[in-house]
């Protein structure tokens, strides 16, 4: 895992990292100028004129380096604004002045209520400000941050678009820079993962300038995000000699008569993740679809419910395509008061639970649920923005001893013990029907395997998205879930070898 940290956490690591590597302030804005600057030869490789827009704090500092390294790397059409608002300045933004002014880069003075200089540049760097932002916009900065959204072509932010706080609720940020391309220094900030910012930034990169790592991980922080190595850490190699006892039986109750392809989906994501056995709890009327389509999967009338809490089963998804009459409500009831083996609770079961608040007491320690934005809403509230929606994700996980699963981009996993794990895997181009299915089937499968629910949920969520990115990778814009599905073995042996 990665901690992610909020801006006071990042003041908190800089200076650790400042006293203790030990490196001077100055050399570590030079480690982010030149890490900002091998990104951005990078994405623009025609060598772009720029206009780099400077303020007087740290990330004009940086700002104020990156034009000097540019100039070094040949770039001969670089034009630096200053913007002089007020009196304040740091002490590194001042040493990188007095550099810049020995090379022949022209260097151009902006103060308030003077004319704002037209742009003529292909890009402009924005380095106003970064992580140091304290408060919503105002005059003359949201003038400029609105000439420059208007006037430029193209805009790549140093560190965050100038205007965005780095975490917290983003609903009174209005004036932010829009930014084409955001390179952020060590870890994506708290606010790129919420949808709110998509209309800010298109795409960020996280460049590394070796902030401290050991002082990194030590932070007690909210936020982490899933890495490779925590997937590797907890991934089970099939062993030799085992069988499909070893690996569990797995049972999803879902489907409806027009709603099967759910019920299909999500028990064909849980055969291939692994699970020993497959059963679905099905009407009737999806038999032959079943086992047209399935034959490695088992079917279970829907009449006969009360042997899901049996002990026969390893696991239970409840929930895809499943509907919410009277009749579903009724046995949902009833079921969820039964001794139910490890737990998942999807779409139409949450409907349910979330029309009648006082099933989710009755939901054991441990449940995974899996709610989307609106399913979440519906079960917890609504919330008018999202870093509302996830601290209350957060507070409901631990108060409830909950696994939430809150799907979007950029999925959120709420832990019991209070931490939130970010998913990075994933892309838009799995932004269709079923998707959920497939994790829920995914997750019902990893529990049947027998591992803890909270790995389960970090390993599913991760594998459902990296699934969809080999896949991206390949040359689909478009996902069908049903395609997703076959590369979960892949992405299984993939991590599973390299252990
Ligand atoms: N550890 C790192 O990641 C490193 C980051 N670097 C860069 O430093 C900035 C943060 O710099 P800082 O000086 O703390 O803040 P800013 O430059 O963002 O802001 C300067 C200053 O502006 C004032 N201010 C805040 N909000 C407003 C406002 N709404 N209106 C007017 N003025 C405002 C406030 O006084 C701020 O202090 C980070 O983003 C990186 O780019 C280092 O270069 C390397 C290490
Ligand atoms: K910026």
């Amino acid at each position: 895992m990665q901690n992610l940290l909020t801006a006071s956490q990042i003041r908190e690591v800089d200076a650790y990292t400042i006293i203790n590597e030990p490196v001077s302030s100055i050399d570590l804005m030079e480690r982010a100028a030149e890490a900002f600057v091998n990104k951005f030869v990078s994405l623009y490789t025609d060598r772009p004129s720029v206009i780099i827009c400077c303020g007087t704090g740290n990330n004009g500092g940086d700002g104020l380096a990156i034009a000097r390294l540019l100039f070094e790397r040949g770039y001969t059409n670089i034009v630096v604004w200053i913007v002089r608002y007020n009196n304040k300045k740091t002490d590194d933004f001042e040493v990188n002045y007095k550099r810049l002014l020995t090379y022949s880069i022209q260097v151009q003075e902006l103060f308030p209520a003077e004319q704002l200089p037209s742009i003529t540049a292909d890009v402009v760097i924005d380095a106003l400000f970064g992580s140091g932002l304290n408060k919503p916009l105002i005059d003359p900065w949201r003038s400029l941050v609105r000439y420059i959204n208007k006037e430029a072509k193209v805009v790549v932010s140093v560190d965050i678009p100038t205007g965005m706080p780095a975490e917290g609720n983003m609903e009174t940020f209005e004036n932010v820079i829009i930014a084409q391309d955001v390179i952020t220094f060590q870890a994506p900030k708290i606010s790129f993962l919420f949808p709110e910012s998509g209309k800010f930034l298109k795409r960020f990169h996280v460049v590394d300038i070796g902030l401290h790592q050991g002082f990194m991980a030590s932070l007690d922080t909210e936020f982490c995000s899933i890495m490779n190595d925590d997937i590797r850490s907890r991934l089970k190699v099939r062993e030799n000699f085992s069988h499909k006892g070893t690996y569990g039986h797995a049972c999803i109750l879902a489907g409806n008569e027009h709603t099967m392809g759910a019920a299909l989906l999500s028990a064909e994501a849980c055969l291939y993740t692994g699970a020993g056995l497959t059963t679905v709890c099905i009407p009737s009327s999806g038999l032959s679809a079943l086992n047209t389509r399935l034959p490695e999967v088992m079917a279970l009338d829907r009449s006969k419910l009360s042997e899901l809490g049996t002990g026969k089963y390893k696991s239970l998804g409840i929930g895809p395509g499943l509907g919410t009459g009277e009749e579903i409500r009724g046995c949902l009831s009833e079921l969820l008061a039964d001794d139910l083996p490890p737990l998942v609770l999807d779409a139409d079961a949450l409907n349910v639970v979330a029309a009648n608040k006082n099933l989710l007491t009755l939901l054991k320690a441990e449940t995974i649920l899996t709610p989307h934005m609106k399913e979440f809403d519906r079960l917890f509230g609504h919330s008018d923005h999202w870093w509302d929606r996830v601290i209350k994700a957060r507070t409901e996980a631990s108060r409830r001893k909950l696994i939430i699963v809150l799907k979007n981009r950029y999925t959120f996993v709420a832990l019991p013990d209070g931490k939130i794990w970010v998913n990075f895997t994933g892309n838009p181009a799995m932004a269709s029907g079923g998707m959920g299915d497939v994790l829920t089937g995914i997750l019902v499968a990893l529990l049947a395997q027998g591992y803890k629910a909270a790995d389960a949920a970090i390993l599913g969520v991760f594998i459902h998205g990296k699934a969809g990115d080999l896949l991206a990778a390949e040359g689909m814009g478009v996902i069908p879930a049903s395609c997703l599905i076959k590369k979960i073995p892949n992405v299984i042996e993939d991590f599973s070898s390299s252990i």
